[in-house]
């Protein structure tokens, strides 16, 4: 077929009339699941992806630049509403608007949650889906590459490289180049008798050296570099950039049973509407705050909410757009006595101009970090003496408190048993409470396990117009008790030997900031997003406020899937990106066994 050429499909008239899958987002779950079905040379696959390829900007290849797309017009620049438990602010929350979806603009820390966090999905109803179930596709996803000889020996960095894959798409290895303050980070760690373990291992709690997804030359490795390269030769691959997935097109059957038969797409809100058709399913990896509006808009979710829009109700499930959380942090931030900083690059021009040389001839120094060489999660027993205290408050509080209001029963029912899940963490051993990002000097305290729940609601019938994303940050003062401990626990920190080399003299919120209520203000005032929305299209049962079954397949229409961020019922404690492409392999095996094609694609 002249179409059928492997080339991007530049223009909407260049599309087949049908293809088999239709996947919404060519993003790290998009791709991922596009590029594994398209290795089935019968199936044809589309993705449409609203926004465009990058340019390979320095800021997007870059490992010592990375972040730097935020904001950009890769970025969709969204923002979670303000709201009254964070002192009135609305929070910019950016998301990837180009071929590769957010994978070109994050910061590249590639890690696994701990084995009980991925278990504790599995517990809330979802048969296979735990640590041991998902391990295969971790491995999967990655071409992992250890550390260089120098940076293994100067660290001491051990890798079960059981637990790491070595033919998949993704590359990862350590940073060559590690601040030099890092070191003192891993001597406080050592100071304050925190082990230090290997996250790929399910042992993510303690302290942990951290990879990061990139190749051998030290340049980023998203899902483009990845999963669209490696596919993109193949002629039932197509992908169409530049286009938004308007609107999922269903169908009846006589017997009433709900089925997709298209998408509808366009290059701009006053663009004309095109569609094509679907064959066997439609995949949504649209993202978690753009895959729940898209089924709002096509009349799947809450009929209150649809009809508020205009929106006829073709599938009552009110659950779309609940469940959203995210990882918060507050920060304290201390002035270090040290000359060498991360933001010397952005100081020093001299400083800069021989990393960006350094980078350039020899691949090695400053750029080829993007931070985060070492993090720390913590239980919440290793950070707080009050691990008890706050376990009886919140056993003794009502779930109910961590909920936006209007929250239908069903979600209600399916937040309590998170709740309890919760509940346990806190005192688990072996699960964190907090992360603990270290940025000289900043002291990032990232809340893994939030009890505050939000809502994304689409807010007009009309894909153009960015949704209402009400995260619901701090709804539950829980989520403020463990972030105030947080802030104890960053002054300890400070004063172990290893930080204290560093004579740190804490700016923000202050050594005066110390009683409680002081403290609980400054979170309010402080805590921001890093960056992981989920939980928007919960997997698990529907009467528990599941979109999707097991088997990612949304409840009560034939032929549709989502298989991105919003289906994790309960972020773990990590970073996602790792966690979103390990679902994504998983799903691609879950799509290729039910269509009756073998299941383990060659890699
Ligand atoms: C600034 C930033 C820093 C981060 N740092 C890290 C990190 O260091 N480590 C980590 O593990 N994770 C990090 N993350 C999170 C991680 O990148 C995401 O969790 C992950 O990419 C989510 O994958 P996804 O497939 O769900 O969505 P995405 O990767 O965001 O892909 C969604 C795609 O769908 C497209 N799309 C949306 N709506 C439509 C529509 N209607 N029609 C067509 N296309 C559409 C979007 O344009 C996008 O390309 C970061 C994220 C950001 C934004």
């Amino acid at each position: 077929h002249p179409l059928f050429n492997g080339h991007v499909i530049s223009r909407s008239e260049d599309l087949l009339p049908a293809y088999d899958y239709v996947v919404v987002g060519a993003g790290a779950s998009g791709l991922t699941v596009a590029n594994r079905l398209s290795e089935e040379p019968n199936i044809s696959v589309l993705i449409i992806e609203a926004g465009d390829f990058d340019k390979k900007e320095d800021y997007v290849t870059i490992p010592g630049l990375a972040g730097g797309a935020v904001g950009t017009k890769y970025d969709w620049n969204t923002t979670y509403i303000a709201s009254a438990s964070i002192g009135g602010r609305g929070i910019s929350i950016p998301q990837g608007r180009v071929v590769g979806g957010s994978t070109k603009l994050n910061r590249m820390v590639f890690d696994r949650g701990s084995k009980s966090d991925y278990d504790g999905w599995e517990a809330l109803g979802n048969k296979g889906w735990n640590f041991d179930g998902l391990l295969p596709y971790f491995k999967k996803n990655e071409k992992f590459s250890p550390a260089t000889k120098g940076i293994k020996e100067e660290y001491g960095i051990k890798d079960d490289v059981r637990f790491r894959g070595d033919k998949g798409y993704m590359q990862t290895t350590y940073s060559p180049f590690f601040w030099p303050t890092t070191k003192n980070f891993i001597q406080a760690t050592k100071d304050l008798k925190i082990p230090i373990n290997d996250q790929a291992t399910g042992n993510a709690f303690g302290g942990y050296f951290c990879t990061h997804n990139m190749d051998q030359n030290y340049s980023r490795s998203s899902a483009e570099e990845a999963y669209y390269a490696s596919a993109a030769a193949r002629p039932n691959f197509h992908i169409l950039t530049g286009n938004q997935v308007t609107r999922i097109l269903t169908g009846s059957s006589p017997d009433g049973t709900v089925k997709v038969t298209g998408m509808e797409f366009a290059s701009a809100k006053d663009a004309s509407r095109q569609s094509v058709q679907v064959t066997k399913e439609a995949i949504l990896a649209a993202g978690a705050l753009h895959s729940p509006q898209l089924l709002q808009i096509s009349g799947i979710g809450d009929p209150k909410l649809l009809k508020s829009l205009n929106v006829t109700t073709v599938i009552d499930l009110p659950a779309v757009g609940h469940n959203l959380h995210d990882h918060l942090n507050s920060v304290v931030v201390n002035i270090l006595n040290t000359t060498v900083l991360t933001n010397t690059l952005g100081t020093n021009a001299t400083f800069a101009a021989a990393a960006r040389q350094e980078y350039d001839t020899q691949r090695s120094g400053p750029l080829t970090s993007p931070s985060g060489d070492f993090l720390l999660f913590l239980p919440l027993s290793t950070y707080s003496p009050a691990s008890e205290a706050i376990f009886a408050q919140a056993a003794a509080g009502d779930p109910s408190a961590s909920l936006p209001p209007d929250t239908p029963p069903s979600v209600a029912k399916g937040y309590a048993a998170q709740y309890a899940s919760l509940n346990k963490k806190l005192l688990a051993k072996d699960s964190a409470v907090l992360e603990i990002i270290w940025a000289d000097g900043a002291v990032v305290l990232g809340l893994q396990h939030p009890y505050s729940r939000g809502r994304l609601s689409a807010a007009s019938s009309s894909i153009f117009d960015a949704p209402v994303a009400d995260v619901g940050f701090l709804r539950n003062p829980l989520d403020v008790a463990l972030l105030r401990e947080g802030v104890r626990w960053a002054r300890r920190f400070a004063q172990t030997p290893g930080i204290g080399a560093l004579r740190p003299f804490e700016v923000v919120p202050g050594p005066n900031v110390t009683a409680d209520a002081d403290i609980d203000a400054h979170v309010r005032g402080s805590v921001s997003t890093l960056y992981h929305p989920a939980g928007t299209c919960k997997m698990g049962l529907r009467a528990e406020g599941g979109v999707v079954d097991a088997d990612l397949k949304v409840y009560g229409v034939d032929g549709l899937r989502v298989v991105d961020a919003s289906v994790m019922p309960m972020l773990p404690a990590s970073h996602t990106m790792t966690t979103v492409y390990a679902v994504a392999e998983k799903a691609a095996e879950i799509i290729k066994r039910s269509g009756g094609y073998r299941e383990m694609a060659r890699v």
